[in-house]
């Protein structure tokens, strides 16, 4: 709790129920050591809560009567203020063994001035930390400050190209100074939205889908720290939002914008040097497909060809395309590659159906009866081949919702790579999607079974009718059953597995979620990993906007 440390003997809640947002100058820190002048004191309103010896401020939640008027669900509303820390109540019994900090990442501010932005994935990236220490729970949250947000609030105005949002130009001339710009990617976006990951040596690192956009923050204090550098010269603009980290590793995939492919790279925990491994060249379509995510087994990385492929030309335009930067190419078909890690020599590349996914979940090696691999299987939330799920998630259909069932069907998709040189895999659901309602993104699972055979995976599902996801699920991938848990009107944020140190059983542990509730509020949710009930709640402050991904950095 480093941002408790030393003498802070005041100790402050800000309480601020507009959405003003408040900007804090460098010399004017109201957190932590807090020292905070008379006249922000009189602006918002902060009231002196603890002077507690263990230095936590404790909540102080909003009058009743603003709670009230806040109906409308927090998870598509731009976060309220810039940065908050504070303790919050715990209702229910935290695992004494949970010591650590949760942290998410997700898209929480979407506006700038009065410009309101479009998509779910544009929102300025909003940093939340939940740190649980012997019973208690601290929570913070904190804007992350990347060049593209800070050019934001400077101009008041968006300055770098989002994943819909495109700055307008001034004029005719600015507008193709850009268009020169684009190649070496600098008008691109460095907004770190989309997760968070901690790496083997400690560092903690908020990504998205830009190179540029891989930003290192401090995990106590939430301050953005700088940017992370890869000192390689392999360059690329873009790559998965989700690489594989160890505690010894991080591959990633580098999809290749005009020769149709994908590098594998891993780097080495410790470094900031990427290293070739391989690469595998596109079998369809006029570019790559969108790698949002990719799965390991022990000994093979998976690279998959979704037929929802990147277009140059929509990455140009300056009105989002119906896909935004992508396009899709059913007659392009859908592949399945599988590199081996140590040799980068592709083993398998085989044609399967026709699928869209962001999400791979696990994948792990099958056997014959002679202990030879025969094939691989690689699950992930698979959309039934429907695009409009990209659509879905326009904020104005996530602000709309009428009681119509618009969620399209969303199944575990179980591929099955045959290893024996066939040219075909097979894409299946892992259990009749009906278990989770048909409904199935933001997954997680144990990570000691990363590219392990697993049992075990949760996600969000749907109760019908919805337009998103408003369930948690436990999926029994052995017993082909799901167990499923609901707060009617809330919207769940993705369940977060933390496995119990020394445990043997791979649902022994817990799950965080955070709910944005219908009352305009929010509370964190641990559930039991084993039994799915729920284990303990606390309330937020105010409700948060909806989160995409999250880690586990725990206690030393
Ligand atoms: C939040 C999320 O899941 C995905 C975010 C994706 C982003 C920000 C993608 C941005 C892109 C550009 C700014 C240009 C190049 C293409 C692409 C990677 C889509
Ligand atoms: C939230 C989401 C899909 C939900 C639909 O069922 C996808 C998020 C993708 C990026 O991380
Ligand atoms: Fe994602």
């Amino acid at each position: 709790m480093a941002s408790f440390a030393s003498s802070a003997t005041k100790i402050y809640c800000t309480n601020i129920l507009s959405h003003d947002r408040f900007d804090h100058g460098k010399d004017e820190p109201y957190f932590g050591k807090v020292k905070i002048n008379e006249k922000t004191k009189k602006n918002l309103d902060l009231k002196l809560v603890t002077n507690v010896a263990s230095q936590l401020p404790v909540i102080v939640l909003p009058p009743d009567e603003v709670v009230k008027k806040e109906k409308k669900l927090a998870a598509w509303t731009s976060v309220r203020q810039e940065r908050w820390e504070g303790e919050l109540v715990v209702e229910g019994d935290l695992p004494l063994w949970l010591n650590g900090t949760y942290l998410r990442n997700g898209p929480g501010q979407w506006h700038i001035g009065n410009y309101n932005f479009r998509h779910l994935f544009d929102g300025y990236a909003t940093l939340v930390r939940l740190h649980f220490e012997n019973g208690r729970l601290i929570m913070g949250h904190r804007q992350i400050e990347s060049d593209a947000y800070k050019a934001a609030k400077h101009n008041n105005k968006i300055c770098c190209r989002e994943f819909s949002e495109v700055p307008k130009p001034d004029n005719f001339i600015s507008y193709i100074g850009d268009m020169a710009k684009l190649l070496s990617g600098a008008p691109l976006t460095d907004n770190a939205n989309t997760g968070v990951v901690k790496l083997g040596d400690g560092r903690v690192v908020c990504l998205t889908e830009t190179i540029k956009g891989s930003i290192v923050i401090d995990p106590n204090t939430l301050d953005t720290i700088g940017k992370f550098e890869f000192s390689d010269s392999l360059g690329g603009l873009i790559h998965s939002a989700h690489p594989i980290v160890t505690e010894s590793e991080f591959w990633t995939l580098i999809p290749d914008l005009i020769n149709p492919g994908y590098l594998v790279v891993r780097m080495e925990q410790g470094t900031n040097e990427r290293n070739y491994i391989g690469r595998v060249s596109c079998r369809g379509g006029p570019a790559a497909g969108w790698v949002h995510s990719f799965p390991v087994t022990e000994h093979y990385i998976i690279v998959p060809e979704m037929p929802l492929r990147y277009c140059a030309q929509n990455l140009l335009k300056a009105e989002p395309t119906p896909l935004y930067k992508f396009e899709w190419h059913p007659h392009s078909k859908g592949f399945m590659h599988v590199m081996c890690k140590a040799s980068g020599n592709i083993v398998a590349s085989v044609e399967v159906p026709l699928f869209v996914t962001f999400h791979f979940i696990n994948a792990y090696e099958e056997k014959d009866e002679d202990g030879r691999v025969s094939a691989v299987i690689a699950d992930c939330c698979e959309h039934s081949a429907d695009t409009t799920i990209l659509d879905k998630l326009r904020l104005e259909n996530l602000r709309s919702f009428n009681g119509e069932d618009v969620l399209p069907d969303a199944r575990v998709g179980r591929f099955r790579i045959p290893l024996d040189g066939s040219p075909y895999g097979e894409l299946e659901a892992a259990l009749n999607p009906n278990e989770h309602g048909r409904g199935m993104d933001m997954c997680s699972f144990n990570p000691s079974y990363l590219g392990k055979k697993y049992r075990y995976a949760y996600a969000c599902g749907a109760k019908r009718p919805c337009n998103f996801p408003n369930t948690l699920t436990k999926i029994d991938l052995f017993e082909k059953k799901a167990k499923n848990w609901y707060d009617e009107g809330a919207v769940p944020f993705e369940p977060f597995f933390v496995p119990r140190p020394g445990a043997t059983e791979e649902d022994d542990g817990v799950v965080i979620s955070m709910i944005s509730d219908k009352n305009g509020e929010g509370y964190a949710l641990i559930l039991d990993g084993s039994t799915f009930e729920e284990i303990a709640r606390a309330k937020f402050p105010y409700g948060f906007p909806y989160g995409l991904h999250g880690c586990w950095v725990p206690k030393k």
